[in-house]
């Protein structure tokens, strides 16, 4: 069955009265991963919001239906919802910075996350955040621990949310642009553990990107999204080697300045 289920989800603005995302449907099973590409504006982030039930004021899910293990979610409540995630869906997001306290040691922040959704006593809940760090390869978590956000990289610092994201052992992680402002190199080692912890734990990813080298690096299945309706969607190779769209064609070709030529030399898609 599905963990994640998107059947025609539409995402209407109160204030505008218009839908900003006009109908996005895609399935998706344990260990496999889907991308969402599409410009800025394209409604991606929108999408990932409802998904975890976060969407901005006055925005609501006005169509179709989203499904997380089977169960409907129309009509949580807000404490349903805030159950559901970080336990089934997880996510994290651009600039790590703004998710951690900048006053707390990064394994107390952790330790605090699996304190409260797996409901570990203190000194457990200690050593599972030292497990955490080690599980998204930092080089001597023992020391991360006790280490203050401001003293480590970009890099670093996205590992640690993704330590707090897989905290709860979720079954689906969004990761929304979750490499983007980090370096050329960084950005490959964080994708590399991501399609490690998908591989290993069967954790299923949504990538939500502008790059289509960073979706087609990690992903079975793409959308493509331009404002707010998708223009394209099918299996990453399909999508790279025959797109049918002409908007798909123009992202390929921005983007392979970005290193999609490398990486369709490489041939990881196959
Ligand atoms: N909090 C908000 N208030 C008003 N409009 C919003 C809000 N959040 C998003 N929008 C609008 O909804 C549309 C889709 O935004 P969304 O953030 O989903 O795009 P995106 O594809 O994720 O873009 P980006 O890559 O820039 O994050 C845009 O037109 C945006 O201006």
């Amino acid at each position: 069955m599905a963990l994640l289920s998107l059947r025609d989800v539409r995402v209407h603005d109160g204030v505008s009265r218009r839908d900003l995302v006009h109908g996005v449907s895609f399935e998706l099973s344990p260990g496999k991963a889907v991308g969402i590409v599409g410009e800025s504006g394209s409604g991606k982030t929108l999408t990932c919001r409802a998904v975890l039930g976060i969407l901005p004021e006055h925005f609501t899910v006005a169509g179709g239906a989203i499904e997380i293990d089977g169960r409907d979610t129309a009509g949580l409540s807000g404490k349903e919802w805030t159950a559901l995630r970080g336990a089934t869906v997880s996510a994290v997001f651009q600039d790590p910075a703004s998710y951690l306290n900048p006053s707390l040691k990064v394994g107390t922040q952790i330790a605090e996350v699996v304190r409260v959704k797996k409901g570990l006593a203190r000194r457990a809940a200690r050593r599972r955040a030292v497990e955490l760090l080690e599980a998204v390869r930092l080089r001597d978590p023992e020391r991360v621990c006790q280490q203050y956000p401001h003293e480590l990289s970009g890099g670093m610092l996205q590992r640690v949310l993704i330590a707090a994201a897989i905290a709860a052992d979720p079954r689906v992680l969004i990761a929304d642009e979750a490499t983007t402002a980090l370096d050329v190199t960084v950005q490959a080692e964080i994708l590399d553990l991501l399609a490690d912890l998908r591989e290993r734990t069967g954790l299923a990813l949504v990538v939500v990107s502008h790059d289509l080298a960073v979706v087609a690096q990690l992903c079975d299945e793409v959308l493509v999204l331009r404002a707010g309706e998708t223009v394209e969607q099918g299996p990453v190779e399909r999508i790279l080697y025959d797109p049918r769209h002409e908007y798909t064609k123009l992202l390929i070709e921005e983007h392979e300045q970005y290193g999609l030529d490398r990486f369709k030399e490489l041939d990881h898609v196959a």
